[in-house]
């Protein structure tokens, strides 16, 4: 029964040049007997086949499920996915993107109706502490299984004790490209790998690169790719998913190094270029075939070498992360950035200094992200000294247009999840908007509400995945809440729930070892050395977006506003789900420290290091609610304190002076300015006098600690003379660097400013002794 199916859903996939889906769902051994039934019925030998899973020995090529990005950038004529045991939603988006026009993909899963209450391996990992993998729910699934039953294209078996009794509960077969319906039929624009569009006559780059393209559209975007070997050109490429935007950009590479040239290539995470490499790499390989070598390999340094190709003629495609490869740009030839829109526009820019740079988007997706570069950067770009050309890629590469198991996976996963139309919200105000809990069980009964909040949750954060759906639908330790205005999405928070752990697990993190999610406490404790930390019960904000078409309006603190009232404030008498402290961790900006200030959070931790793809310092902040709340602040605030009165001349050097005064002003712990006369007669000196910092550089550290702590009208400071004690005064950098990056004319201007700006601190923090010693000079 299965293996007639089979045969019939293979054969209309290969007319359609679509794929289908083949559910098994039932006993696991037996769903694994008939998978290999199902990939023999459709003529599909093993070579062709991956399977994931957590058993081994099969005659396929096997993945793990926490592994399935392994299938990356791989095409396969099938792709078996075992949900038993461990289901990993990334895994079932990386399988289905696995498999190629034509093809099937197979899943093993348990009856669908047992499906969801079933508690796996993955839902352990939902199941943070305090909360117990009972907590977790199977809502993901069970919106997984409905889709199983209804979407166009699956086809779903009902296996039975032994194949007599298996159930074909529906076929899958669409009609598609029988009889006169051949309009999802593979075109002559499909392409085919053996016989690509050929070269233009006047083409730039190898023959080669051309043939290997897959689809017309492809051949067009690497034309436009030509233009990068002439300075100052841009090359804007956007696509849906699995257009072959990042095959087009490694054929270009490939074909720019070929000719010498020096290409860096970057990504958000090196998983995202790995389609860039491999193209690179197999163009460079066919082209310097009997020349020398092609690729440089070097054992010694492994992996590296996969992430530097060398080209006989000098050149090279070699990747960096997003921070660094901004930073190196000016050295390249070529820049090339792939998903562009996921890296935040301050580092973009520092694209603008390679001689010529490409940027690739997906407009739809994961990845999609950020508005910043559809806007702000684009209007940059224009601005700038490079000539654009837009290339848009449309065509799909692996499969006809109208595959339905695209459709399946998106509607599955949520992959085109998108915030309202910008028209639908226009007029939303935030007096009239309604806040709302986004319960998973109202999530699952309302499609457009689930995907306008995720959809703007995707939108705001380019780290968003399938599994972050299950998170949301499925895990107890988080909560979603939103404003609506007229039924639509706003604005959204997820929020985590966190802390309240016990002593023997407060020591475990202590020492060292990893517990599930709670990140503040998890940092406040084994970072900063807080036993104590994990014990009040905190709500953290894993994420706040506002849509992008009523930023800057007020949503967002009125959104939080309504979550301090619900589980803080007011929140004493619901059902005890009032929490000791909210907290937040983000990559810190100017503008993202001062929402968070005025929302009352105060800073516990400013990370040493840089993250790889925003390049931003991460932030800690706290609020508290009650008297624990309270006392964990007050430890965090003075800690950190402490900690940047050395630390900003060591670890936080080069942070910038901004995001120090904004992690400054949000510290709650006041510094309480102690100093020796003779430290008075070096600060008034320096400001009124004939004195110098240098007498005295410590006791102008406690004043601008004190200073920029306080804040505001405090000690009447203007933004410069802030910044300038930052970076002279508690970065302790040289009086040369100080004045350029300030735009000081001279060092000496820089040194007057500083002591023009000690004159308020004096002012403000003086003692009756260093006020009269400053009369002494301000008398005559
Ligand atoms: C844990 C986290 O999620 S931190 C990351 C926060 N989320 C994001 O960065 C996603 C994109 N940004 C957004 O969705 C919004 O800009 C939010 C959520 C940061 C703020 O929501 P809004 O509704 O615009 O905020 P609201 O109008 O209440 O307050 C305005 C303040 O927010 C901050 N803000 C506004 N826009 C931005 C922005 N694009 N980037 C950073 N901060 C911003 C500023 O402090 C601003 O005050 P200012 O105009 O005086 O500088």
């Amino acid at each position: 029964m299965i293996a007639g199916v089979t045969r019939e859903l293979r054969a209309e996939a290969e007319r359609a040049n679509e794929r289908r889906v083949l559910a098994l769902a039932g006993d696991r051994d037996r769903g694994i007997d008939a998978a290999y039934d199902a990939v023999e019925a459709a003529g599909i030998v093993s070579d062709d086949v991956s399977i994931v899973s957590t058993r081994e020995g099969f005659r396929f090529e096997e993945h793990r499920p926490r592994h399935a990005d392994e299938l990356l950038g791989r095409t396969r004529e099938a792709v078996i996915l075992d949900c038993h045991e461990q289901f990993v939603p990334n895994a079932l988006g990386r399988a289905v993107g696995a498999v190629d026009g034509g093809g099937l993909l197979i899943l093993l899963t348990p009856a669908l109706d047992d499906w969801p209450g079933i508690r796996d391996r993955f839902d352990d990992s939902l199941a943070v502490p305090p909360y117990r993998v009972d907590d977790v729910t199977g809502r993901f699934r069970e919106r997984l299984a409905s889709t199983l039953r209804t979407h166009p294209g699956v086809a779903l078996g009902a296996l039975g004790d032994d194949p007599d009794g298996d159930v074909l509960e529906r076929d899958g077969l669409t009609g598609a490209g029988r009889g006169t319906d051949t309009g999802t039929r593979p075109t002559e624009a499909d392409g085919d790998a053996a016989a690509g569009p050929s070269a233009p006559p006047d083409a730039r780059f190898p023959a080669a690169a051309y043939a290997a393209c897959r689809t017309d559209d492809q051949s067009r975007a690497l034309r436009a790719f030509e233009a990068l070997a002439d300075p100052e050109s841009a090359v804007v490429v956007e696509s849906d998913r699995g257009r072959g935007k990042s095959s087009a950009a490694g054929l270009a590479a490939g074909a720019l190094a070929l000719g010498g040239d020096d290409v860096l290539v970057t990504a958000p995470g090196f998983r995202n270029a790995a389609e860039v490499f491999a193209r690179a790499r197999e163009l460079i390989e066919g082209e310097a075939d009997g020349e020398r070598g092609g690729v440089d390999r070097d054992d010694r340094t492994g992996d590296a070498t996969d992430r530097d190709l060398r080209t006989p003629a000098g050149g090279r495609v070699r990747f960096l992360p997003p921070a660094a490869a901004a930073e190196a740009a000016g050295e390249a030839d070529t820049a090339v950035v792939d998903e562009a829109a996921a890296l935040p526009v301050r580092l973009l820019e520092g694209f603008l200094d390679a001689p010529s740079v490409a940027f690739c988007t997906t407009v739809h997706g994961y990845e999609g992200a950020g508005r910043g570069f559809a806007v702000r950067f684009r209007e940059r770009l224009l601005d700038s000294r490079f000539a654009v050309r837009d290339v848009r890629l449309d065509e799909p590469i692996r499969y006809a247009r109208n595959d339905p198991v695209e459709a399946w996976a998106s509607r599955a996963l949520l992959l085109d999840a998108r915030p309202a139309v910008d028209e639908a919200v226009a007029d939303a105000t935030v007096d009239d908007a309604t806040y709302r809990a986004l319960d998973p069980a109202d999530l699952l009964a309302d499609e457009t509400l689930l995907g306008e909040a995720f959809g703007l949750l995707v939108a705001a954060h380019y780290r968003t995945e399938p599994n972050d759906l299950a998170r949301l639908l499925d895990a107890p330790n988080l909560v979603a809440r939103a404003l609506v205005a007229d039924g639509r999405v706003v604005a959204v928070a997820l929020l985590a729930r966190e802390g309240g752990l016990d002593a023997a697990t407060r020591r475990e993190m202590y020492e060292g070892e990893r517990v599930r999610g709670n990140m503040v406490p998890d940092v406040l404790t084994s970072q900063l050395r807080d036993e104590a930390a994990a014990g009040p019960r905190g709500l953290r904000t894993v994420r706040i977006a506002t849509h992008h078409a009523l930023r800057d309006a007020g949503f967002g603190s009125r959104l939080l506003d309504e979550v301090h009232a619900e589980f803080g404030d007011d929140g004493a008498g619901d059902g005890g789900d009032r929490v000791d402290y909210f907290s937040v961790g983000y990559g810190a900006t100017p503008r993202l420290l001062r929402f968070w200030r005025r929302a009352g959070y105060r800073t516990a931790h400013l990370s040493t290091t840089r993250n790889d793809a925003s390049g931003e310092h991460s932030a800690v902040m706290l609020r508290p609610v009650t008297a624990a709340g309270r006392d964990l602040l007050d430890r965090h605030a003075a800690a950190f304190r402490d900690r940047e009165r050395d630390g900003l001349s060591d670890a936080h050097r080069d942070v910038d002076p901004d995001v120090v005064r904004g992690a400054l002003r949000a510290c709650a712990a006041p510094v309480a300015v102690d100093l020796t006369e003779t430290e008075w007669r070096s600060v008034v000196g320096a400001s009124v006098g004939p004195g110098m910092y240098d007498s005295a550089p410590g006791a102008f550290r406690d004043l601008a600690l004190a200073a920029l702590i306080e804040g505001g009208d405090a000690a009447d400071l203007d933004d410069r003379e802030e910044r300038l004690l930052v970076r002279k005064v508690l970065q302790g950098r040289p009086w040369e660097s100080v004045a350029d990056d300030l735009g000081f004319v001279s060092t000496s201007a820089c040194r007057r400013a500083l002591g023009d700006a000690a004159a308020p601190l004096v002012e403000r923090y003086g003692t009756e002794f260093a006020l009269a010693e400053r009369e002494r000079f301000t008398d005559d």
